[in-house]
């Protein structure tokens, strides 16, 4: 059996930006459900909560002084201004998470993920992008949804032209349009980074494992 130092690896930073209504969220609950090495950066925003939204699970919901405070403490990976509030990716438990070698998901958008990437963190992020097979189903999924006013659906629809325009900031793009085939892209995105040379630290003291017992056997 091969010494566990095989399997040991580095986390992965998996970021999903999409415009608004792309199906990113739905994504990543999906792959949340089903593979338990996952765990989701919850963010810190001052938009009020959806209906059904949880505090702690979805956003924790917070006042803007409240961020303020999160920003000068230096307590946030990153933050952006996005439609209006204010969103930012707590820092502790990302690198709690990435210590203990699970594989952290984000739902950010494009101005977070440009800082993810300037920082130190840049080698252990996997970008992916989701656009939606056509303006006319953007609109008619954020109104399906049902959470959110026609004032913001008008807001959101009137910058999905600027956020698609950062899509070729990403590794991969996936158009959403059959739920299920998305989402097996998405599992195969995640498997195939898992296995990329530089996340798997383990790796030499494997090979350096081999070599040993290559030079025993010919010692015998
Ligand atoms: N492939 C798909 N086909 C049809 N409907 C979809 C598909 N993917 C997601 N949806 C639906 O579209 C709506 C928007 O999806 P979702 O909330 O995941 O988008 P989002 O990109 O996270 O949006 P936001 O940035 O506003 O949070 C949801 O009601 C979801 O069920
Ligand atoms: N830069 C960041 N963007 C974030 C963060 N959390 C969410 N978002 C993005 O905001 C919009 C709107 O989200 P919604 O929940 O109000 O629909 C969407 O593009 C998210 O990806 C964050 O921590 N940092």
């Amino acid at each position: 059996m091969p010494h566990k130092s095989v399997h040991s690896r580095r986390g992965l930073m998996l970021v999903m930006s999409s415009p608004s209504g792309a199906g990113k969220t739905t994504l990543t609950r999906r792959l949340l459900e089903d593979d338990k090495d996952v765990v989701m950066s919850v963010s810190a925003t001052t938009r009020p909560p959806r209906p059904g939204e949880v505090d702690g699970k979805d956003y924790y919901f917070v006042s803007p002084e409240r961020f303020n405070e999160m920003v000068e403490n230096d307590r946030l990976l990153e933050y952006a201004t996005v439609f209006g509030n204010k969103y930012g990716t707590p820092r502790e438990p990302v690198e709690q998470a990435l210590l203990w070698g699970r594989d952290v998901i984000f739902d950010i958008d494009w101005q977070g993920t440009q800082q993810l990437m300037s920082s130190s963190k840049a080698i252990d992020l996997v970008r992916i992008f989701i656009l939606p097979p056509s303006i006319a189903s953007l609109e008619s999924r954020l109104k399906k949804r049902g959470q959110d006013s026609e004032e913001t659906i008008a807001g959101r629809m009137a910058k999905a032209e600027s956020e698609i325009s950062h899509w070729a900031e990403y590794d991969y793009v996936l158009v959403n349009d059959d739920l299920e085939e998305t989402y097996a892209d998405l599992k195969a995105i995640v498997r195939a980074e898992r296995y990329r040379r530089e996340r798997r630290p383990g790796m030499s003291e494997f090979v350096r494992g081999l070599m040993d017992e290559r030079a025993n056997r010919e010692a015998e």
